[in-house]
């Protein structure tokens, strides 16, 4: 079971107890005649043939207490998204897919290019930010969770602990993080998190100063989870990362613009396992080295717009204390393991260590590089600003394409 200690300047929710889920749902349902709940699914087409995405599905048939689900559907040809579409059909909420690469979505896309606000790469980040566009558009509620599509242990009282922190009018948090323990075949994930971006924050804390933002982004139990929750309307404001750097620029932006009494994170889950990316030594610029690159620059860029100068002195400095950092961590997560029964190769860990130290580098030689590149997608408030009739074409190509019964017979 876990403590109740609060480690920082967020508030963490811990599963004390472990409450009955029928209780959970019916407060939600209470809870819901005030704030309306919706969830979005950013998904690959690929996601939807797999025993994950049918447990989610059949998990959120009982999660009545939602009021809509938005599903971002990436990668999908006109009878994938047709599929798709037959895939969701027996969910008792409002659903509405978004066909990212159907015909109407990319006009839309094409629109936003012509005023200069939709130069960014396919990915989550991006699937993320339409699916807020739409529920910004549907006006239907005023709290959102976020959740990924490949949770092999998903169970059906998720959603509702991730949304409760922000769907409880009792309570005035904009924003809750998901955490919990990710085990997968008898031993520790979550490497790119535990390896890389704790011991980074932690190396960065020794080389530039605890400042607050560092000190916040520790506290995090999980900050690389894709499960969040957020006030709708605190959406409408937010800029996000379109690559790898989604999870940490989401930290960043609510740090910067709400106090930290309004932010929380919210223990979700006994343990977690999903899709696990194949971590390939050889590979600099791919897997989880892309990924642990892409959150190197984001926190570098970040710390640079809060007056940090870098250079490559710096970086190599970085460098080497986190190297120290993930060393003494393994040791850490060593005996963690070995106290839970679990086994943990100290050789891959190590070796993962390694490269992920020269990510430290690489990362930071393309900072120096493009000091001014931004991966972030404009906010929504931005986007209606520059085109006012926004939101109308979102929600125009998403229903269309909803009735269109001629999709996929040409
Ligand atoms: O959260 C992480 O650290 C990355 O997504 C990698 O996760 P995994 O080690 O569980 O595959």
């Amino acid at each position: 079971m876990a403590d109740f200690h609060q480690g920082g300047p967020i508030t963490t929710l811990h599963r004390i107890l472990d409450r009955n889920p029928e209780e959970l749902a019916y407060e939600m349902t209470a809870f819901a005649r005030q704030r309306r709940q919706t969830l979005i699914l950013p998904c690959l087409y690929s996601e939807l043939e797999t025993p994950a995405m049918t447990t989610i599905v059949e998990g959120l048939k009982q999660a009545t207490y939602i009021d809509q689900i938005v599903v971002g559907l990436d990668r999908a040809n006109a009878q994938q998204y047709l599929h798709a579409r037959e895939f969701f059909k027996d969910l008792p909420q409002h659903v509405r897919i978004l066909w990212n690469d159907g015909p109407r979505l990319r006009n839309v896309h094409d629109r936003l290019d012509e005023f200069g606000l939709a130069r960014y790469e396919p990915g989550k980040g991006r699937n993320v930010w339409y699916c807020m566009g739409y529920t910004l558009a549907s006006g239907r509620s005023s709290v959102i969770g976020i959740h990924d599509c490949d949770i092999a242990t998903y169970t059906p009282d998720l959603p509702a602990k991730l949304m409760y922190p922000i769907a409880n009018p009792a309570f005035n948090f904009a924003f809750a993080k998901g955490y919990y323990a990710r085990v997968a075949n008898g031993t520790l994930k979550g490497r790119v998190c535990r390896l890389f971006v704790t011991p980074l924050i932690r190396a960065l804390k020794q080389v530039i100063g605890k400042t607050d933002f560092l000190n916040y982004l520790d506290c995090f139990r999980y900050s690389l989870s894709g499960e969040m929750a957020i006030r709708t309307d605190v959406a409408y404001g937010l800029r996000v990362a379109s690559d790898w750097g989604l999870e940490i620029s989401m930290l960043s932006e609510m740090y910067r613009n709400h106090t930290v009494h309004r932010l929380a994170q919210v223990d979700i889950a006994d343990i977690y396992d999903h899709k696990h990316r194949e971590f390939d030594p050889a590979q600099k610029d791919d897997g989880l080295s892309r990924m642990a690159g892409d959150i190197a620059k984001s926190l570098f860029r970040k710390l640079a717009t809060q007056g940090t100068i870098f250079s490559h002195e710096t970086f190599r400095t970085i460098k080497a204390t986190y190297y120290r950092v993930a060393l003494d961590l393994i040791e850490q997560y060593r005996a963690d393991a070995l106290f839970n029964g679990l086994k943990i190769n100290r050789d891959e860990e190590e070796k993962c260590v390694e490269v992920l130290s020269e990510v430290i580098i690489s990362a930071g030689q393309h900072y120096l590089e493009n000091p001014l590149e931004s991966p972030f997608i404009p906010s929504w408030q931005r986007v209606e600003s520059a085109m006012g009739d926004i939101f109308e074409h979102l929600s125009s190509a998403v229903e269309d394409d909803l009735n269109d019964m001629d999709i996929g017979k040409e």
